[in-house]
């Protein structure tokens, strides 16, 4: 049963829709029922979170049509080639352009699951169930589907929004502790980007969330959700600030893509992304030492790596940062800091001091 039910909206015009975060969602047909309004249901997830709780979905949809694609599970499937079978399994069903996806599962599955519904007959309503913390805090949220190609992260995709998210905090429950890190990164990214007063009260917290304290977990995907909300409702095809979502992302997904999407998770790469953006922001002189070390020691405490992997040289973060999709003209736009709490997106930095962050941190 829900404790509280918590609301964000995500305004935007005619696509508006809630985050709905609360404990127990999953067992209150309700919830489900009046987010998800077609007839015919896919349900995209994978083999390790199909078993935990798509039979929810099954009992709360007993009376519609419900069909359901498991992928297998990890990041090396957010590929092209694993849709098919999600395609196959609509037009077997004969689903029509009035159904709707539900994608169950991690940032993985919601980035995939989004995409196809963003695909599928042209386009068709799609509906976030975020289990993982991650999720729940960021990909859920904000329309970015897509999947990787092995010369890029995410070079693949389009924007398409939910119609709905739903953020079942019990779910959290069953989730490995290295996956709680992983959306940690995400959730100190927002206090390093924007919100000085959540990297306050984060510090003073960090222990109770990695301990799962329901009411912290509760207020960290509220926050975040909150943050991201706005920041895409003002932005939301990434013209200007939506960009600032990326810190530590230029670098993250270099990693990512250069490990073939293999043994670092997301929140793991863009977590040693951060400290990068850190570490150069305090080389150009934009933030203090003493502000660069508080964010990389509370990305520390959280139990994520502050450094690129030590085989990361320079010569391979600047292969794939030379795609980076943010970049404009041959120029290379960074997140960078300006203080804590404060971000930018710019190319206007110099070019020697982001040599030297990348050759400190590899060996080539
Ligand atoms: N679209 C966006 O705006 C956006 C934002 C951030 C990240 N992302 C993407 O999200 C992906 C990372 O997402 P992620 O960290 O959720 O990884 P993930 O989807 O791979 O899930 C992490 C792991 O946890 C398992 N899992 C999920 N929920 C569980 C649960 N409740 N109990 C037990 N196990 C569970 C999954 O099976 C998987 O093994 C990356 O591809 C990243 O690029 C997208
Ligand atoms: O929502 C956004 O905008 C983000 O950038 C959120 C990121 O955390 C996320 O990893 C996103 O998938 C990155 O998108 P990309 O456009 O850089 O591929
Ligand atoms: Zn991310």
């Amino acid at each position: 049963m829900t404790d509280e039910l918590r609301r964000v909206d995500v305004a935007l015009g005619e696509r508006s829709y809630p985050i709905l975060i609360g404990r127990g969602l999953l067992d209150d047909p309700r919830c489900l029922r009046d987010s998800i309004d077609a007839r015919e249901v896919m349900v995209v997830s994978n083999e390790t979170v199909a078993p935990l709780y798509l039979d929810r979905l099954r009992a709360a949809f007993a009376d519609r049509r419900l069909a359901s694609a498991c992928l297998p599970d990890g990041e090396q499937e957010k590929q092209l080639e694993s849709m098919l079978p999600v395609f196959d399994t609509l037009l077997v069903n004969g689903f029509s352009r009035d159904c709707q996806v539900v994608a169950l599962g991690g940032g993985v599955i919601g980035d995939l699951a989004g995409f196809v519904a963003a695909t599928y007959q042209r386009g068709v309503g799609f509906v976030q169930v975020p289990t993982t913390l991650l999720a729940m805090v960021d990909s859920s949220v904000g329309g970015k589907t897509g999947v990787n190609h092995p010369r890029g992260k995410n070079m693949i995709g389009a924007f398409h929004q939910p119609r709905a998210v739903i953020a079942d905090l019990a779910v959290l429950d069953s989730l490995p502790q290295r996956e709680l890190r992983a959306g940690m990164a995400e959730v100190i990214k927002y206090a390093l980007l924007g919100d000085a007063d959540f990297l306050a009260w984060l510090e003073a917290h960090l222990d109770a969330a990695m301990a799962r304290d329901p009411a912290t977990l509760a207020h960290i995907v509220e926050r975040c959700c909150r943050n991201k909300a706005a920041i895409v409702a003002a932005d939301e095809r990434e013209a200007g600030q939506r960009a600032l979502l990326n810190l530590g992302h230029t670098f993250g997904h270099a990693i990512e893509a250069a490990r073939g999407y293999g043994d670092w998770l997301h929140g793991e790469a863009i977590a040693a992304g951060m400290c990068m953006a850190a570490r150069l922001s305090a080389r150009l002189g934009w933030i203090n030492a003493r502000d660069r070390d508080r964010a990389i020691a509370l990305i520390e405490r959280a139990g994520l790596p502050v450094h690129a992997p030590a085989d990361m040289g320079a010569g391979r973060f600047r292969e794939f940062m030379a795609r980076d999709k943010k970049n404009r003209d041959g120029a290379l736009r960074l997140v960078l800091l300006r203080a804590l709490g404060d971000a930018t997106v710019t190319a206007d930095y110099d070019p020697d001091a982001l040599t030297a962050t990348l050759e400190a941190e590899g060996h080539d």
